[in-house]
């Protein structure tokens, strides 16, 4: 029984510790199944906005590349043929085929050494200004090797419209500055294109010059036009670490919006590309798929632990049944052990009990004094029993009693003969008016009876069930005072039939 409570107690902190294992692997499953996704989706968006900026360089430096090879060829054939007005008409007629075909180009003009538009292709043209204080003029004016030269987006004196300015310088024969060719861009040209890509509401494509000038930015036409962002990551990145090509999640300078970002930069000209999405939009589709998860995950746990709580409650209620159990089941035992003292009878075999047999020893003890009468006493233990119940149980070691009982009742044939149980697998029989003769060949025909009975005792060298028998015979009173010396010297013959090998009787000596 107190096993059974400590196996129930193991248990329940068994179904604890699984419970418990069982949901920790549950949480770290769920958090690494949630880290690889989202780690998968940045991944994905970050390709995206990369091969995105890529494909958006290449669109830009492929029209800027147009536009040079035009303003070359109209600078060569300037610098050649010169700046009469037959040169200047020819130079426009080409330009006006070129910006025919090159729909990014608003269009094509040269400006004199002072500032003053000579030819153009921009349709309704205001001519009456000077470029003088333009930057782009001043640089092509002031550099003799400055090449193409990409201005920051300014609103045209000519068209009134936003244009990125691209200028090559005029020189003559000893390089004096004779002028600029000027090719322009329309920004809102850019904007259209990158705003028919769809990157959410919180996307953003910008093309920047590498010294941190922002051209293009798809989110508006020009409110942030020639915005100077040479401090942000990625132009940092880009300046100060030589990074080509790349990705960033960043907070926008601009607009303070957490974006993951792609750039690239053009081999060819200072410019870069940078395409994004709003990370809050780009990663809900993760979030939602973790919220699932996480849920999925709780209603498991919630799951797993009412179950551990159910069985551990069940549990612990088996314990107490078991310990109510355990204390019902000894009170009986101490109930019929009171009853069995008061009956007079041993409830196993049916023998008298202890009580009584002191009892009847007691009387017939004061009575054969009285006649001066013999009175034997006979003690009977049964072989190796500790051997017989470990292997054939207890229940079996029970039954066996019970026959033994059986045989020592069969002998005694007198109605003054008491068969009784003295104690454990010990049983006694007193013999009233028995000399010691009489009494040896009863108890000897008692363990005959017993070892006939061939119950299989494989633990005993006989190796089936016997009894070793203590006989002692006295007149009491005259031999011995009183009943006790009786019964002490039928014990030390038990004890020398045991210790002279068992399965059999022998005779105390009488002290007198
Ligand atoms: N089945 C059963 N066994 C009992 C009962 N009363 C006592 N026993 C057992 O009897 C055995 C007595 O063991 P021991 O005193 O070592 O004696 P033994 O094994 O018979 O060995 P020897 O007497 O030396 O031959 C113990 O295992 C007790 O548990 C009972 O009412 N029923």
């Amino acid at each position: 029984m107190k096993s059974q409570n400590s196996k129930i107690t193991h248990l329940r902190r068994l179904v604890a510790i699984m419970t418990s294992v069982v949901g920790l692997a549950v949480v770290l499953l769920t958090y690494l199944q949630v880290e690889w996704d989202r780690r998968e989706s940045l991944r994905q968006h970050v390709a995206d906005m990369e091969n995105l900026s890529t494909a958006l360089t290449r669109q830009a430096e492929s029209t800027i590349r147009d536009a040079h090879a035009v303003l070359l060829g109209m600078q060569r054939k300037l610098q050649v043929s010169g700046y009469a007005p037959e040169s200047l008409n020819e130079v426009l007629e080409v330009a006006r085929a070129q910006s025919s075909v090159l729909t990014d180009v608003q269009g094509f003009t040269v400006l004199s050494a002072e500032g003053r538009p000579l030819i153009t292709t921009v349709p309704n043209p205001i001519t009456t200004y000077s470029a003088q204080d333009r930057e782009y003029f001043l640089i092509q004016r002031n550099n003799q090797a400055s090449g193409l030269y990409i201005g920051p987006p300014v609103q045209s004196r000519m068209s009134g419209e936003w244009v990125i300015s691209l200028t090559l310088r005029l020189s003559d024969a000893n390089g004096e500055f004779r002028g600029v060719v000027m090719a322009t861009l329309l920004v809102q040209h850019f904007v259209d294109f990158y705003q028919t890509i769809d990157l959410g509401s919180q996307g953003v494509i910008g093309l920047v010059k590498r010294d941190g000038t922002l051209l293009v930015r798809s989110l508006e036409s020009v409110q942030n036009a020639g915005l100077n962002m040479s401090k942000s990551p990625v132009l940092r990145a880009v300046n100060e670490q030589g990074v080509t090509r790349g990705n960033m999640v960043l907070t926008a300078m601009i607009d303070g919006v957490k974006r993951i970002y792609g750039f690239d930069t053009s081999d060819e000209y200072p410019i870069l590309v940078a395409a994004s999405r709003g990370e809050e939009e780009a990663m809900a589709a993760w979030r939602d798929r973790s919220l699932q998860n996480w849920s999925l995950a709780a209603g498991v746990l919630v799951i797993l632990f009412s179950m551990g709580w159910l069985i551990g409650r069940a549990l612990g209620r088996q314990g107490r049944m078991e310990a109510r159990l355990q204390s019902m089941h000894r009170d009986l035992a101490l109930a019929n052990h009171a009853l069995e003292i008061m009956a007079g009878e041993d409830a196993l075999t049916g023998l008298a009990n202890r009580r009584r047999l002191d009892e009847t020893l007691r009387v017939a003890f004061q009575s054969a004094a009285a006649q001066g009468q013999p009175l034997s006493f006979v003690l009977l233990d049964v072989d190796y029993f500790k051997r017989f119940n470990d292997q054939y149980g207890h229940p079996a070691g029970d039954e066996v009693l019970k026959e033994v009982a059986a045989v020592l009742k069969r002998h005694a044939k007198r109605s003054a003969d008491t068969t009784a149980r003295y104690g454990g697998e010990e049983l006694a029989l007193v013999l009233p008016g028995a000399e010691s003769t009489s009494a040896m060949a009863v108890a000897e025909r008692i363990r005959a009876d017993v070892e006939a009975l061939a119950i299989v005792n494989e633990g005993s060298p006989y190796a089936r069930l016997t009894l070793s028998v203590g006989v002692a015979t006295c007149v009491p009173g005259r031999d011995m005072p009183e009943p006790a010396d009786l019964v002490a010297a039928a014990d030390v013959a038990l004890y020398v039939a045991k210790g002279e090998g068992r399965n059999r009787v022998i005779l105390g000596k009488n002290p007198a």
